[in-house]
């Protein structure tokens, strides 16, 4: 076989990919994914214990911030995570704590001693959300550097959301080709994490090529970039998610996202890719998470207007849940 005609088909085979990646996802293909979330979510079955469906531990939590990790927690508990664990600074503790009894809170993240702490959970923990509400206090960031590093070492499944995606763009080596890893920027983080690793401003003409492009740059990290339409990539592939949501844009809305990918990410790496039929299992979970939260904000809407907050919106989170995946 001559290199001219091998050189052909490599370009045949980037052409045919960079097109359907840049194609419109059509109906038929939505349809797929709601079956393929479908197929990840764990049957109903009375054998199991607690613990099976999901132990999610989020990172973050600090004295201006306690509804996000909050946010996060809960609803990693409402799409079915069995138990939820905080790691947040000491102030934060008694407060995250006094909103529900469901949540383990550990007032851990800003003694000196943070990193042995938490890795003491680690063996017992399956997705870390790293970031809701964490703050930008620079002891704290590098407590959850270590805290990141550890659980790498331990190939646990990293969430990385708000100041945890600071910290990524101040240190964009500390996630760079963990393939375990899902980033989710609202348009400012992404913004930053784009001038940290690519530099430049990001091209708002070409959402679909600035997403895989971010991905591919971070060595195939997932990335979910959240907005009128949230874009999924993990540098091969660009999914969208239009589910309907609404007009309402409280805070909080990106936190029910990162605690639900918790549960999610959970299951969608237990199933494997044959449940996910050869797609990668965390673009299906990432998938599942944005449309759930979409879901979310659409039911919350139709029942409280403009008065809508996150709290109504996990409120909707078992109703909406059943609507979109279970048949
Ligand atoms: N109740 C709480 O405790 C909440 C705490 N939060 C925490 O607050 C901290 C900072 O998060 P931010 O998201 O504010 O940080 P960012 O620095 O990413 O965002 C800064 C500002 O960018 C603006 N922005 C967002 N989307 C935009 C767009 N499309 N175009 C232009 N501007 C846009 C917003 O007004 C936001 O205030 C994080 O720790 C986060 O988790 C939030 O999660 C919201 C709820
Ligand atoms: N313009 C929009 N139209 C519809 N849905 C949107 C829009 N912008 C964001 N969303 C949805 O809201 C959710 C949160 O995205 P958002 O950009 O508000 O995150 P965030 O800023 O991190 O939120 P948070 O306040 O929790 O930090 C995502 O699931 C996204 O799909
Ligand atoms: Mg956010």
């Amino acid at each position: 076989m001559g290199l001219g005609w091998v050189a052909t088909l490599v370009c045949e085979r980037v052409l045919r990919r960079t097109f359907s990646l840049h194609k419109a996802q059509s109906v038929e293909d939505m349809e797929n994914f709601f079956q393929l979330v479908r197929n990840i979510v764990p049957a109903p079955t009375l054998k199991k214990h607690k613990g099976q469906d999901g132990q999610i531990g989020v990172v973050g939590g600090c004295q201006e911030y306690t509804g996000a990790p909050y946010f996060a927690a809960i609803s990693a508990l409402k799409v079915g995570a069995d138990l939820s664990h905080v790691f947040c600074a000491r102030e934060a503790a008694p407060v995250i704590k006094s909103y529900s009894p469901e949540l383990i809170v550990h007032p851990v993240l800003d003694s000196l001693s943070a990193v042995e702490e938490v890795q003491k959970w680690l063996p017992r923990l399956h997705v870390l959300i790293v970031g809701p509400g964490l703050g930008r206090d620079d002891q704290l960031l590098s407590n959850v550097r270590g805290i990141v590093e550890a659980s790498k070492a331990r190939d646990i499944p990293l969430v990385i959301d708000a100041d945890g995606l600071w910290l990524i763009a101040q240190q964009p080596a500390l996630i760079q080709g963990y393939q375990k890893a899902i980033l989710t920027p609202n348009k400012m983080e992404f913004s930053r994490l784009w001038e940290a690793v690519i530099g430049g401003p990001v091209d708002d003409r070409d959402h679909r090529g600035s997403v895989l492009r971010l991905s591919q740059a971070l060595g195939n990290v997932t990335v979910v970039q959240k907005g009128e339409q949230d874009l999924i990539s993990n540098g091969q592939q660009v999914l969208a998610c239009s589910q309907e949501g609404s007009s309402r844009r409280c805070g909080g809305q990106g936190d029910l996202l990162s605690g639900s990918l918790g549960p999610m990410v959970h299951w969608a790496l237990l199933a494997g890719p044959e449940k996910t039929n050869g797609s990668s299992p965390l673009l299906v979970a990432a998938w599942g998470a944005c449309t759930l939260t979409r879901q979310c904000n659409h039911q919350a809407f139709q029942k409280h207007g403009r008065s809508t907050t996150t709290t109504d919106m996990i409120s909707e989170v078992g109703a909406a849940f059943s609507k979109l995946f279970e048949t």
